[in-house]
C-alpha cells in the first residue's frame, strides 16, 4: 500500500486539521497510508514584527510546497486563508472540504460584548482587516499588534497585556476550544471575514493523479464555488494581507453566489464594501473588484502600500 507523506505545520492546529483530513480520507475508504512530517516554516519562525512586512501569506507555504517538489511530502493541509492568491507551478489544490465556522470571534476578559468594551479599551490582533473593521464599529478603542499560534495569543491575553483579542473561529472550533473561550461570534456584517477563512486547501502535486483522484472525491462544491470568487476578487484586487481586505461569499439553494467585499483604511475610516451576486464564481469576484476598483479601492490600496514601506 502506498504511504502518503503528509507535510503540516508544527502548531497545534495546523497538526489537528492535518489530523481530520487523514481521519476523513481514511473514512471515505481512500487505499493508503499516511505519515505526517512536520515542517517550520519561515511564517513559524519571525514572531517579532508584523507579517505585512515581511512578505505575508506565503510566508506560511512556500517550504511546505518546496517539500512537495521534491517529493520529501505528497500532500499538504493548509488554512485557504493562508494560500497566496495563485499558486506555483505543478502545485494543485486538490480538494477544499466543507467550510468551517467563518466568522471571527472576540475573546475578552470577563466576557465583554464588543458594545460594552470601556472607551480605550486594548484589543489585540494583527490583522488589518480586522483593526479596520473593529475601528469602523468601535473607534474609541485601541488596537496593538499580538503574533503567535491561537495559544500563545490566548496567553497574551491572560498575562493582562489585552482587554480582549480577535480570532477566526474556525480555529478555535476545531480545536474544540470554542465554546470555553468565545464570549461573542462576530457578525459577518460587522466583521467580513478573510477570503478563505474558515476553510481548508488540500494542495499535491498536479501529476499525482491517484491521489487527486481521491481528494475529489473530499470536496465540498458550494464550499469550493465560495471561495474560488473570493480568491477571484482577492487576485483581482492583488491586496494579500498588507492592506485590510475582506471577502466572504455563501452559495444560495439555487447556485447563485453571493459575495461580500470590502476593502478599507487601516484606521477604519475609509471603508468600500459591496455585496455582488451572480452565478460563475470567478465573475462575481472580479466583478466585486471592478466596483470597489471603481469607488476608489485602488488608490487607498497604493496610500496604504506607500505607507507601510515608509516604516
Ligand atoms: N492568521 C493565522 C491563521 N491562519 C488560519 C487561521 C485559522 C482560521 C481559518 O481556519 O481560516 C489563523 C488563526 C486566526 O486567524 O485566528
Amino acid at each position: 500500500m502506498r504511504t502518503i507523506v503528509v507535510g503540516s505545520r508544527r502548531s497545534k492546529l495546523a497538526l489537528t486539521q492535518t489530523n481530520w483530513v487523514i481521519n476523513q480520507l481514511k473514512e471515505l475508504g481512500a487505499p493508503f497510508e499516511f505519515r505526517v512530517e512536520e515542517i517550520v516554516t519561515k511564517g513559524d519562525k519571525i514572531l517579532d514584527v508584523t507579517l505585512s512586512k515581511v512578505g505575508g501569506k506565503g510566508l506560511f507555504v512556500k517550504e511546505i510546497e518546496q517539500a512537495m517538489y521534491d517529493k520529501r511530502i505528497d500532500m499538504a493541509v493548509h488554512s485557504m486563508k493562508d494560500m497566496p492568491a495563485v499558486l506555483p507551478e505543478g502545485l494543485v489544490i486538490g480538494s477544499i472540504p466543507e467550510r468551517e465556522d467563518p466568522r471571527d470571534v472576540l475573546i475578552s476578559k470577563g466576557n465583554v460584548l464588543l458594545n460594552d468594551l470601556p472607551s480605550g479599551a486594548v484589543i489585540g490582533t494583527s490583522s488589518l482587516r480586522r483593526s479596520a473593521q473593529i475601528l469602523a464599529r468601535r473607534p474609541d478603542l485601541e488596537i496593538k499588534w499580538i503574533r503567535g499560534n491561537i495559544d500563545t495569543r490566548m496567553a497574551k491575553l491572560e498575562s493582562g497585556e489585552y482587554d480582549g483579542i480577535i480570532l477566526a473561529a474556525s480555529g478555535l472550533k476545531r480545536m474544540g476550544w470554542a465554546e470555553e473561550t468565545v464570549t461573542e461570534f462576530i457578525d459577518q456584517d460587522i466583521c467580513v471575514p478573510a477570503v478563505g477563512q474558515g476553510a481548508l486547501s488540500i494542495e499535491c502535486r498536479e501529476d499525482d493523479k491517484e491521489l487527486l483522484e481521491w481528494l475529489g472525491k473530499f470536496t465540498c462544491t458550494k464550499t469550493a464555488d465560495a471561495v474560488i470568487a473570493e480568491r477571484a476578487f482577492l487576485a483581482k484586487m492583488e491586496g494579500g494581507c498588507q492592506v485590510p481586505i475582506a471577502g466572504y461569499a455563501t452559495i444560495s439553494d439555487n447556485a447563485e453566489v453571493v459575495l461580500t467585499a470590502l476593502v478599507g483604511s487601516p484606521d477604519g475610516k475609509v471603508i468600500y464594501k459591496e455585496m455582488v451576486t451572480g452565478t460563475n464564481p470567478v465573475e462575481v469576484g472580479n466583478r466585486a473588484a471592478d466596483q470597489l476598483i471603481s469607488q476608489g479601492a485602488k488608490e487607498l490600496i497604493d496610500s496604504v502600500k506607500a505607507e507601510l514601506d515608509s516604516e
